[in-house]
């Protein structure tokens, strides 16, 4: 079995708790209250500002420029497409700059400390363990739920979008080969400290989206 499967394995509840969220369902099929989009929106940009930075110091830890570079790539579309998306959806969904600005939510900024606390650990597999879980969970719902309607309004749609398809695929693909490829050679400490980052970003991953549907 893939070490990232048995990771998986390992946090089976959350796991499906976090993948089989009503958020999603609601957003797939559009009837997500607003109000719980718009926390989602304001707290995920949060989110991402921390994820950029994780994902890019795990470029600067790839063995070779080969393992960096669909990361790298990667990189690219979230700064790019993926911001345009938050700064479009928050002008549709008319949040203003002060609500973009609320108070980091506390599942928010466990999040943020998870992720700062990988990317600051000089360890590859530490990184990768938090990277696979925000791109692997996010591919395993919105699969799910790829034959929305047509006219779904596309602060929902795009957000499906952007973690479904060949390309999304392949980023999952290849942050968990690089966590595979190198499990067999990490010793009992490092295995522990990627297994238990691993576990917590699955948690947080449940926690966040259960705050979201929380928010009103
Ligand atoms: C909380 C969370 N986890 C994962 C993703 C997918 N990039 C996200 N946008 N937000």
């Amino acid at each position: 079995m893939r070490a990232t499967e048995h990771l998986q394995h390992s946090v089976q509840q959350d796991w499906d708790a976090a993948t089989d969220h009503q958020f999603c369902k609601e957003l797939a099929d559009g009837t997500l209250p607003l109000a719980k989009m718009r926390w989602y929106l304001v707290q995920d940009y949060k989110f991402v500002d921390q994820f950029v930075r994780l994902l890019a110091t795990s470029i600067a830890h790839a063995p070779t420029l080969a393992d960096g570079v669909p990361s790298a790539q990667f990189l690219g579309l979230v700064t790019s497409t993926e911001n345009t998306y938050f700064l479009r959806s928050f002008k549709a969904l008319e949040i203003s700059q002060q609500a973009q600005n609320a108070d980091t939510a506390p599942a928010t900024a466990d999040f943020q400390a998870l992720m700062s606390e990988a990317q600051t650990s000089g360890c590859y597999a530490q990184m990768l363990a938090v990277l696979v879980v925000a791109e692997w969970s996010y591919l395993t719902w919105a699969d799910r739920y790829t034959n929305y309607a047509p006219d779904l309004p596309f602060w929902y749609s795009e957000w499906i979008d952007l973690h479904t398809g060949a390309g999304f695929e392949g980023v999952v693909n290849h942050l968990r080969g690089q966590l595979d490829g190198i499990w067999d050679d990490l010793d009992a400490t490092q295995k522990s400290g990627a297994t238990t980052m691993f576990q917590r970003a699955v948690a947080c991953e449940r926690a966040f989206f259960d705050a979201a549907y929380g928010a009103s």
